[in-house]
């Protein structure tokens, strides 16, 4: 199953920055992983903000919520899905189609 993930992260400015620091390598390691899994198949910067629009493609519900609640910024994130379907005009996903 695909699915669209913003990710909006919001870490308090009195965070340690070693921590901060640790927190944020931690989750380019994490997201770099599950990219080389085939998990997490784009994610983008939404410019100009903290924030990323990423495409994951897992097995249900429950494996997509795995991967998110492991993110080690999952506790400084707002987090919003939606499931994705392959849409009628993608010429890809209908070659061969009637
Ligand atoms: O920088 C972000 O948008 C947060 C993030 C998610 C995965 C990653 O490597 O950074």
């Amino acid at each position: 199953m695909m699915f669209a993930v913003r990710m909006d992260v919001e870490i308090p400015h009195d965070l340690d920055p070693e921590i901060r620091a640790d927190l944020v390598a931690r989750e380019k390691t994490y997201c770099q992983e599950r990219q080389e899994s085939g998990e997490w198949v784009h994610i983008w910067r939404c410019v100009g903000q903290y924030a990323n629009i990423s495409v994951f493609d897992v097995a249900d519900n429950e494996a997509l919520h795995q991967v998110l609640w492991q993110l080690p910024l999952f506790p400084y994130m707002r987090i919003a899905v939606t499931p994705l379907a392959p849409h009628p005009s993608d010429l890809t996903a209908n070659r061969g189609a009637p």
